[in-house]
């Protein structure tokens, strides 16, 4: 090759790597025929190099272009056979959430293909007939595969990464903690959350200063998870706390593993070495301290206490998860409960807060669905808190909550593996093979679909069922389906009605064109969809139908002081070196706070110093 070659060739390599992924789909590099591609370009060379070839007579010619049509035909047979690949390299997919270039590659392959991103291949599906097999028929032929891998550090064996037998016996025992009664009672602790972020709100609107929702809702849906599952009051709308901060360093951990390509904290020196994983490593300390002092105070309650354990089972004083599975006498190690807690306390947190961020972010764009809830939390609700009876009632609430997720599901893909060589839309496929069920492509297809990109909350109409993966054949999967299927679904409806009504009854809001100029937040992320620019939003208070109550609640709340929270890139900054659990103004008596959380500072002392040590 001469030096020119070369040249022509890097500047075409140039060319392409400045393409857009849209770009290069367009040009149709991804949709080439591979398989006869070499042969298509031999028989046109050939008619090229005779022009007049047509009016050969030559019946050698003849027979070669002949041989080359047919050998053509049958490899694009075989091919036809064979899934669709996309190749192509990690700049694809890399430095965007990834179910956006998946939506993309899914217009230009279809609805099942492979991702071959350097040695790694995945199996995307955009299909419901064929979610429904993975999920639903041919359930037991798939594990969570790499999901498994990646969540092993922060949840074991928990039911989320959980395969086999341990996790048939551990849903079977979990799935009768979340019953009706228990759920039922949920809402009255929602609305408890609720009122006290509304006052964190009513503090904002009076002062004029914008609110970051996101933070907001990570914080309230938090406190709501700790007290659901074990009792604990993280008072995180309140206080930055170690307990909280190590939380979130182990939850952005989770979500950073799952979005790298190479596990480098799988190599043990990097996994003390990388400032990163250390600070996880001391977190989880931190965390599964905390979690061990729960267990151990709920196991000594419930020795000490003559309560009979009956189906439906729930303690007034401590209704959390944790006390039913000890009542239960699960007779579980304190490892496997640790992992069932923390399984729960990320599974329950971060999607419902998610839910709720994008939720507001649609209504704030959609004026004229805002109006329509705010009758129906006017009309339904009035100035009492919201009832489970009231969950029947916020039907356009409910329908807006749907729709939602659908535009927006948590997480956007789920993972699965075969352990079995499988039959799925008429391919074979190989044991070991790893899925990508692109539950944000199914919920935007097209052929599935009217106006997908659309917010309309009136295509699931209010007097009709309320979707879900049966109603919509498995191209609704807010919360998957079969049996994987989420054990919080009832749980997660309700709290974000409650919480939407509540604060919809007390606040109108709109976006703040100072944080959103082009009126977007930008979306990246972990295991759920998260903006890159947070959710900022000027709250107006609403006063056409407030009643005294509801005034009452209003002033009273905003005459106490409450701290405004930081952001969560803040919680780096938070003092815990003093040894104070509460350094954020909470005196650290409410029910439900650890008396003995020292254990914890200890540790989160020695985070500080690692930190610090960091920094220098
Ligand atoms: C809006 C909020 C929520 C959303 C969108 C959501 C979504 C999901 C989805 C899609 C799955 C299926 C994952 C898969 O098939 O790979 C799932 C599983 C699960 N969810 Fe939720 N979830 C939410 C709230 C909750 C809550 C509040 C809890 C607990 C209190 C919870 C506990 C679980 C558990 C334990 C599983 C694993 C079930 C199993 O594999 O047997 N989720 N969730």
């Amino acid at each position: 090759m001469s030096e020119n070659d070369d040249d022509n060739n890097n500047s075409k390599k140039k060319n392409k790597n400045d393409m857009t992924l849209e770009e290069r789909i367009a040009s149709g590099e991804f949709t080439k025929d591979a398989s006869t591609g070499p042969l298509r370009k031999v028989a046109d060379s050939i008619k090229s190099a005779l022009p007049g070839f047509k009016e050969t007579e030559s019946p050698i010619i003849k027979a070669l272009i002949l041989s080359l049509t047919k050998t053509q035909k049958k490899w694009k047979r075989e091919a036809d056979s064979q899934m669709p690949v996309a190749s192509g390299d990690i700049r694809e997919i890399a430095g965007q959430p990834v179910f956006v270039p998946l939506y993309k590659l899914f217009l230009a392959y279809g609805e099942q293909f492979v991702l071959a991103i350097g040695p790694k291949k995945f199996v995307v599906v955009s299909d419901n007939k064929v979610a429904k097999e993975i999920l639903l028929h041919q359930a037991k032929s798939f594990s969570k595969g790499l999901l498994s891998e990646i969540l092993d550090f922060v949840m074991g064996q928990g039911l989320i990464p959980a395969n086999g037998e341990v996790w048939k016996i551990r849903r079977k025992i979990i799935v009768p903690a979340l019953h009706r009664k228990y759920v039922a009672s949920m809402v009255d602790m929602f609305g408890d959350c609720g009122l006290k972020g509304s006052a964190q709100l009513a503090r904002a609107e009076i002062d004029g200063t914008s609110v970051e929702m996101e933070n907001f809702y990570s914080r309230l849906a938090l406190d709501i998870i700790g007290k659901a599952v074990f009792n604990y009051d993280f008072d995180s709308l309140k206080t930055d706390d170690p307990v909280i901060k190590a939380v979130y360093t182990v939850l952005r951990e989770a979500e950073y593993r799952s979005v790298t390509f190479i596990p480098y904290w799988k190599v043990p020196p990097l996994s003390y070495l990388v400032p990163r994983q250390r600070a996880c490593q001391e977190a989880l300390v931190v965390v599964n301290d905390t979690l061990n002092v729960l267990i151990e105070r709920c196991k000594k309650i419930v020795e000490e206490s003559d309560d009979e354990f009956v189906e439906e089972y729930m303690n007034k004083e401590d209704p959390s998860i944790l006390h039913f599975l000890i009542a239960s006498g699960d007779d579980v190690t304190s490892k496997q409960l640790r992992d069932d807690l923390m399984t729960l306390l990320i599974a329950g947190h971060e999607t419902t807060a998610a839910v709720l961020t994008w939720t507001t972010f649609l209504l704030a764009k959609h004026p004229e669905v805002k109006e329509k809830v705010f009758e129906e939390v006017d009309r339904v609700c009035g100035d009492r808190l919201p009832t489970v009876a009231d969950m029947r009632e916020l039907k356009y609430t409910s329908r807006v909550i749907n729709e939602s997720m659908r535009l927006y599901p948590q997480p956007p893909v789920l993972i699965r593996r075969a352990i079995e060589p499988v039959k799925l839309g008429g391919y074979d496929i190989a044991e070991g093979t790893d899925f990508f069920i692109s539950v944000w492509n199914l919920h935007r297809n097209p052929r599935l679909w009217d106006k997908p990109e659309e917010f309309i909350p009136e295509r699931f109409p209010v007097d009709g069922k309320a979707p879900d993966e049966y109603t919509e054949d498995f191209a609704y999967l807010p919360f998957g389906g079969g049996q994987r299927k989420c054990i919080g679904d009832q749980f997660a409806i309700f709290e974000s009605i409650v919480t939407l009504a509540m604060i919809m009854r007390r606040f109108d809001f709109e976006l703040d064109p100072k944080f959103h100029p082009d009126g977007e937040c930008g979306m990246t992320t972990g295991a759920t969809i998260h903006t890159t620019t947070g959710l900022h939003v000027k709250l107006k208070r609403r006063n056409k139908h407030g009643g005294e109550e509801m005034n009452g609640e209003y002033t009273a709340s905003t005459k106490e002081s409450l701290p405004v929270y930081k952001s969560l890139d803040e919680l780096d900054d938070i003092d815990v070196a003093s040894g104070d659990p509460h350094a954020g103004g909470s005196n650290g008596t409410q029910s439900g706070k650890l008396e003995d959380a020292a254990v914890s500072i200890s540790v989160a002392e020695q985070i500080v110093e690692a930190e610090k040590t960091r920094a220098r």
